[in-house]
C-alpha cells in the first residue's frame, strides 16, 4: 500500500513517534511524506520515505494529486489545530480529495492508530482489490 504521512511542525514529533512505533508494520509498505516530515522520519527511524516538497511549497497538493488519480491508499496527516497555516487553501484540498476518493485519512494519533492496526490485519485489502496492486507509481523511492 502507499502511504502519506504528514505532520506540521507542532506535531511532528508525535508523528515520528508513531512511525517509531508502527515501523513493523510501515516498513512493509511504501512511505510518502511532505518534504520536513519526511526527512525526520527518515533520520529517526530508518524508515525509507520518499518526499515531496514542504508542505508550504506544494507538498500537499503533490499528494493530493495521487489521491486524486487513486494511488494513495492511507493519508495518515496530523495536522495543528491551534496554529493558522500559510497554505490552509492546500490542506483542506488535500483533506477534500481524500473525502471525495473515499481514502482512509487519519488526521489525529487515534484515528492514525485504529488505522494501522486496520491495516496490519487486512482490513484495506478492499483498496488493492479495486486499484490493483499500488506501490508502483514511484520506483525512487
Ligand atoms: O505543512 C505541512 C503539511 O501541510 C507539512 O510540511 P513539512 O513536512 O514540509 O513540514
Amino acid at each position: 500500500m502507499n502511504i502519506a504521512l504528514i505532520a506540521h511542525d507542532n506535531k511532528k514529533d508525535l508523528l515520528v513517534g508513531f512511525a517509531t512505533a508502527y515501523k513493523g508494520i510501515l516498513s512493509n509498505h511504501n512511505l510518502f511524506a511532505t518534504g520536513t516530515t519526511g526527512s525526520r522520519i527518515m533520520n529517526e527511524t530508518g524508515l525509507t520515505v520518499h518526499r515531496f516538497q514542504s508542505g508550504p511549497y506544494g507538498g500537499d497538493q503533490e499528494i493530493g494529486a495521487l489521491v486524486a488519480n487513486n494511488k494513495m491508499d492511507i493519508v495518515i496527516f496530523f495536522r495543528d489545530p491551534l496554529t493558522a497555516q500559510p497554505h490552509e487553501p492546500d490542506i483542506t484540498a488535500l483533506i477534500r480529495l481524500c473525502d471525495v476518493y473515499a481514502v482512509p485519512l487519519a488526521t489525529n494519533l487515534g484515528t492514525a492508530e485504529i488505522l494501522i492496526k486496520g491495516l496490519e490485519r487486512g482490513d484495506l485489502a478492499w483498496r488493492t482489490i479495486v486499484n490493483g496492486k499500488s506501490g508502483e507509481i514511484i520506483e525512487n523511492n
